[in-house]
């Protein structure tokens, strides 16, 4: 089966890899077929104008040299920059297939980086680092083959300065997790994937699906569509923020428990300002949201231990996450999705002893310390589930990074947790709301626009 979803480490592409090899096929057919794939991009782009081809000297390399082949018989003007000679028998017989004659520098309209892909181990030298700066410099077009040079294809971290930006990053046989992590994603541009053969690799992550989201049934009522409790705290507005997205995220009841009946509530959301105890012993509550606006106070942990002792499934956000503590857990059966950002996940991986680097490995060991789905917030928003699902998604628009866009995802998740989402979909369905209404909402988006766009956002569902 042709997976185009399937997110991979460099170990995992290189067993996918190993796999078709032990199934008959050679190296020198993948880089023909991943290089061919390679220069149909290329071509496009080019549309007839100058190609320069920068090669190293390992597979990556040996795509570039089937890449200039490609494209100088198709009759481009194709140069190709090799600072190193090819060091792999395939890229030693792509280079020899191409036969031509290496230039020590070129400018042009399109530089192709075949220097280094998944193979990178280290920083790249300041000469290589230089003759790559330079070369970016004097070509207006910059394509990335596989990833640009001297990003690590685990992490998306670089391994050092002066990384030049590209207009395109073409994968090759997989998505690695760099083409969806920070801060690598910000230097790729668009970025499309040439398909080999590879087939599914087991422990891969996968991309976000995009959801199959639904008008409520014909005989739908508010309480068979989810009747979610959001507990407010001593900042009514951020709870506010919440449960007015909760309302328009298929949930068909949204109840604020507040201390006390904040100013600006619309006429439609009903407000409880009783003790928060006696409104989560409504057994028809199907989820409830706690942590936006809760602050971290006596008062705050007190309402926070009535959220998680009311045992509903369950979303934390904000400060309930600088409360939460692995005891506090204890004896909850229901499921609970987090929703930290860096600094939060910062403070949860200390209170649950989870110790790991990067993005990723926090967000799993966390998913597996607390047996919670993990939303790890951020430019690069990733999901890590407690059976170690790892789900990536596509950066949604930059203009989500103001304040008060965090509640509204908070209050989406819990809809559709209310409204019977198991939490890893609650989670993918409350980023995609997210995604397309602030996609929507267009330039200098608010929290209010992001919510106003929310109905246009569920025409587009599926
Ligand atoms: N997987 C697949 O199915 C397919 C994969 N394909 C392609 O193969 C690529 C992976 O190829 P790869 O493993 O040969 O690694 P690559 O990135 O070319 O470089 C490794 C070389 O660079 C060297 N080196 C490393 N760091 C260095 C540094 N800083 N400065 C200097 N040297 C450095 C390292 O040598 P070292 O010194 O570390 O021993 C080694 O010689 C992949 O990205 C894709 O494009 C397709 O062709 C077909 C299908
Ligand atoms: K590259």
């Amino acid at each position: 089966m042709i997976l185009f979803d399937q997110v991979l480490t460099a170990a995992q592409m290189r067993a996918a890899e190993d796999v078709l090899i032990a199934a008959g096929t050679s190296v020198s057919a993948l880089m023909e077929h991943a290089g061919r794939g390679a220069a149909e991009w290329v071509w496009r782009v080019a549309a007839g104008r100058t190609v320069t081809v920068l090669c190293g000297p390992g597979n990556n390399g040996g795509d570039g040299y089937v890449i200039a082949r490609v494209l100088a018989e198709r009759g481009l003007p194709v140069q190709v920059v090799a600072p190193l000679p090819p060091a792999t028998e395939a890229a030693q017989q792509a280079c020899r297939r191409w036969g031509g004659v290496p230039v020590a520098d070129a400018a042009g309209a399109v530089l192709v980086d075949c220097l280094f892909g998944t193979g990178l181990t280290r920083a790249l030298s300041p000469e290589l680092s230089q003759m790559l700066q330079r070369l970016a410099a004097a070509h207006p077009f910059r394509i990335a083959i596989d990833l640009p040079s001297g990003i690590d294809s685990d992490t998306g971290q670089a391994l050092g300065d002066g990384m030049p930006d590209y207009q395109l990053t073409v994968a090759l046989g997989g998505w690695k997790r760099a083409h969806w992590l920070m801060p690598a994603g910000a230097s790729m541009g668009e970025r499309r994937l040439v398909e080999i053969g590879i087939d599914a690799v087991s422990g891969a992550g996968r991309l976000a699906r995009r959801p199959e989201l639904t008008a409520p049934r014909p005989d739908a009522h508010k309480y068979s569509r989810g009747l979610l409790a959001v507990v407010g705290g001593a900042m009514p507005g951020a709870s506010l923020l919440a449960a007015r997205a909760a309302m328009r995220g298929g949930a068909g009841y949204v109840r604020l428990l507040a201390a006390e009946r904040p100013e600006g509530v619309p006429d439609d959301l009903v407000v409880l300002t009783g003790p928060a105890a006696d409104a989560l012993a409504d057994e028809r509550i199907a989820a409830v949201l706690a942590g936006s606006g809760l602050e971290r106070g006596t008062d705050a942990a007190e309402r926070l231990r009535t959220a998680l002792a009311s045992d509903h499934p369950l979303v934390l956000d904000a400060d309930a996450l600088h409360l939460l503590t692995p005891a506090a857990l204890q004896g909850r059966d229901a499921p609970l999705a987090l929703t930290p950002h860096a600094g939060e996940m910062a403070a949860l991986c200390r209170a649950f002893a989870v110790v790991a680097e990067g993005k990723i490995a926090q967000a799993q060991g966390l998913a597996a310390a607390a047996n919670a789905v993990v939303i790890a917030k951020g430019a690069d928003t990733i999901i890590a589930g407690p059976a170690g699902e790892l789900v990536f998604t596509k950066p949604a628009t930059s203009w989500l990074s103001v304040a008060g866009t965090g509640d509204v995802l908070a209050g989406l998740v819990a809809s559709r947790l209310a409204n019977g989402s198991a939490p890893l979909a609650a989670a993918e369905e409350g980023l995609w709301l997210h995604a397309t209404a602030a996609r929507l909402a267009g330039s200098a988006l608010l929290p209010d626009t992001l919510i106003a766009a929310l109905p246009a956002a569920w025409e587009q569902a599926a």
